[in-house]
């Protein structure tokens, strides 16, 4: 469905992306993960065909993005990271302009995202907070039943309920074999959608996998206080575990997978309580490159 080919554009001062190739087949989800000016939006501009690259190229069914530009945005429904508004609009004004410019008759539907989302769609979007924005942006990518919708960032602004009702979306049109790629800080998101993600770090692709690998990379952070100080100072020291921090009565390990070599050290001492986080996305990247740095 879409082929992005070695992709590279240098912006001046530097930064940009430098040969990003994957590929999303049709019905997949596929997460586009990285830390802040990665190159996410910048790849997904290239793949919405605005910008020229300096080299490589995207194509869509077939259809190259920069030169068959009208013919693939008409394939795509794109939530881009910060939405152009017309001024003096409403939500439902705005979306009903949306529509006659995509020509499909998506009434139906789009009343029916307005539901889930719960939002009053007749606010004039001067009005309206980050996330009703977010949400009209939502309703415009999915209304008229793209084949591939591409969302980049989609629920920074949504609260934790609207952030699952968007997952549940997602999922819906992913059983319905719509394509999907989606750039996205949570982890939880990602997890919850995606078939495989591809990591994306200063400009370059650097790693790319399906989501079981991901989730295995994905560490819990395991705080753990002792009753007594000794016995936590004496676990520090004859764990074996990776110890992240110490202090008084609490011991923080990471735990990639070896469950039980922990539970197996904890049996020997009281303990007062245990609580497990799981690592962000930040740290897994950092975790992971820490990895790849000392393998090199
Ligand atoms: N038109 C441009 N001119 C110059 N530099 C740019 C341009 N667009 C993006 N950049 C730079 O390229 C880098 C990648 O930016 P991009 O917006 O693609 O990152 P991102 O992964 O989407 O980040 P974020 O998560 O913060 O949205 C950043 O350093 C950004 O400042």
């Amino acid at each position: 469905m879409l082929i992005v080919d070695g992709l590279t554009k240098h912006f001046e001062g530097g930064k940009g992306i430098t040969d990003v190739s994957f590929t999303v087949n049709q019905g997949e989800v596929f997460g586009f993960l990285g830390p802040n000016g990665a190159g996410k939006s910048t790849t997904i501009r290239h793949i919405m065909g605005f910008m020229k690259p300096d080299k490589g190229h995207v194509s869509i069914k077939g259809l190259d993005s920069w030169s068959k530009h009208s013919e693939v945005q008409k394939l795509i429904g794109y939530l881009p990271g910060e939405i152009a508004f017309i001024e003096g609009m409403n939500g439902k004004e705005f979306l009903t302009f949306l529509a006659d410019m995509q020509g499909v008759d998506s009434s139906v539907k789009r009343a029916r995202l307005i539901e889930r989302l719960q939002f009053d769609a007749s606010t004039p979007i001067r009005k309206m907070s980050k996330g009703m924005k977010q949400k009209v942006g939502i309703v415009a990518a999915f209304m008229h039943d793209p084949e591939l919708i591409i969302l980049d960032e989609p629920t920074s602004g949504l609260d934790p309920l609207m952030q699952q009702t968007f997952i549940e979306l997602v999922l819906e049109e992913k059983a319905k074999g719509t394509t999907f790629l989606m750039s996205s800080h949570s982890f939880t998101e990602i997890e919850r959608t995606c078939d495989r993600a591809a990591i994306i770090k200063e400009g370059r692709v650097v790693a790319l996998n399906n989501m079981h690998e991901l989730q295995s990379m994905q560490r819990k952070l395991v705080v753990i206080v002792f009753e007594r100080n000794d016995d936590a100072k004496q676990f520090a020291l004859t764990s074996g575990l990776p110890i992240v921090s110490q202090g008084d009565s609490r011991v923080t390990i990471a735990v990639q997978g070896n469950y039980n070599e922990l539970i197996r050290r904890c049996a020997n001492f009281e303990i007062r309580s245990i609580d497990v986080t799981a690592q962000n996305l930040e740290d897994i990247f950092m975790h992971y490159y820490d990895q790849k740095e000392n393998a090199l």
